[in-house]
């Protein structure tokens, strides 16, 4: 097991290494021993400043996500005396300490202790009990931020001592690439400088509305699973039709990479920009025709909407979640689980069971005005563009 956190670990390897004297002695060897009886040792923490202050950050949970943030983070400059985190089991907390060099543990209590930011990436259900259990060992003026999904800011407030603030926050796996979209929401009147100075380290961050928290939930938490479909069904087609996985995934990776890169740098709306795509009788225009045949856009619509629904649902919300989707290619987590062969099943324990659903998404393709399902003209590009 790492070692307890006892104390501000606020001094990195780089930090230790005290300024260049002007005139460096010839000897290396020398120099070296000069310097460092010369010099005091002194703390750069400029990388590692967020929001005008050095912080400790306690990181609870590292799992998929937690570790994405977790990479993101280190490599955004943030000092790795800065992060203390926990995972389960121990074998995932050595896996992780190995792979970073942060100190992991399997002990919450000890890894909040003096913590001024306390990031949970923990399951849902895990949320509330987590924190009663770490709460006699927060600081009084610590800040709690839940990466959960559909965890209301009342029930963190509820479940944290007096003076400690909350916060949530929806980002996503990109975070590991430093790309990810993430919304943060407080009670009125928080100070997010510094949570957003966080977490534009991994990315670009947005402040919402907590009423919208389930809807960027879907759309920027769940949206790169959407993503990852549409590519994993484009390298089948592609390798259906006789090309090589390995080509087609280039191919398919550099194709998503450019496209969104285009879009980004675009002040057209993405509808415009694929007319310059759809060249009138053309290729894009028939697999256009196809998706829209099967109502993707009003599919994706639904998507959202019941992704919408299942935080509405972990929130305690009770109103009822849509039929979701469940066809042939639904791919269940276990697949892709990391270090630790329990992790995959703690989605389950989130209390993420399917919400069922036969075929259909009924009734919501058909509320978008999508489905007029016969081919259209070249160049016949609507607001239903597929
Ligand atoms: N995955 C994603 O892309 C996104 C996830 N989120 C949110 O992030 C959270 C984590 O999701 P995800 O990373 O996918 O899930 P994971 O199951 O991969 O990660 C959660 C980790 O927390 C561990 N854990 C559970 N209870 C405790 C505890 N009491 N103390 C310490 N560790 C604990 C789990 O261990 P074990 O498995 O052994 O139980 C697991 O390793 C969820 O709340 C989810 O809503 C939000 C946006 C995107
Ligand atoms: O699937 C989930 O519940 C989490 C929240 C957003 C992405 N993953």
């Amino acid at each position: 097991m790492a070692p307890p956190h006892t104390g501000h670990p606020l001094v990195t390897h780089e930090e230790h290494r005290p300024p260049p004297t002007e005139t460096p002695p010839a000897d290396p060897v020398v120099f070296a021993e000069v310097r460092w009886r010369r010099a005091p040792m002194r703390r750069f923490r400029l990388k590692s400043r967020i929001g005008g202050r050095t912080m400790d950050i306690a990181m609870l949970g590292v799992g998929h996500l937690g570790e994405a943030v977790l990479a993101g983070l280190l490599d955004s400059g943030l000092p790795i005396s800065q992060i203390w985190a926990t995972a389960l089991p121990e074998q995932r907390a050595a896996a992780l300490a190995d792979r970073y060099g942060v100190e992991v543990s399997t002990d919450n209590r000890s890894a909040v202790t003096e913590a001024d930011l306390v990031l949970l990436s923990v399951p849902p259900v895990a949320v509330a009990p987590l924190l009663k259990a770490i709460g006699p060992d927060l600081e009084p003026d610590a800040t709690v931020v839940s990466l959960a999904a559909g965890v209301p800011l009342s029930t963190l407030a509820s479940s944290v001592p007096k003076g400690v603030h909350v916060a949530r926050a929806m980002t996503n796996i990109a975070a590991r690439a430093r790309q990810a979209a993430t919304a943060l929401c407080a009670p009125e009147g928080t100070d997010l400088t510094e949570l957003e100075d966080l977490f534009d380290r991994v990315g670009v961050t947005v402040t919402v509305d907590e009423s919208l928290m389930d809807l960027v939930t879907a759309v920027a938490g769940s949206g790169p699973a959407f993503l990852f479909s549409l590519a994993d069904a484009l390298t089948t087609a592609a390798v259906d039709g006789g090309m090589e996985p390995e080509a087609a995934r280039v191919l398919v990776d550099q194709m998503l990479l450019g496209a969104c890169l285009h879009l980004q740098s675009s002040d057209e709306a993405p509808a415009a920009i694929l007319e310059r795509i759809a060249t009138p009788g053309g290729t894009t225009r028939a697999a256009l025709d196809v998706l829209r045949a099967g109502h993707a856009s009003g599919t994706v619509k639904a998507a959202v909407q019941a992704a919408t629904a299942r935080g509405h649902a972990l929130s305690g919300d009770d109103r009822p979640e849509p039929d979701t989707p469940a066809g042939p290619d639904h791919h269940e987590r276990s697949a892709v689980s990391p270090d630790s062969p329990g992790s995959a099943g703690s989605a389950g324990s989130a209390g993420s069971e399917s919400s069922g659903g036969s075929a259909g998404a009924k009734g919501s393709a058909g509320s978008l005005g999508a489905a007029d399902s016969g081919g259209s003209e070249p160049g016949d590009i609507d607001s239903d563009h597929f």
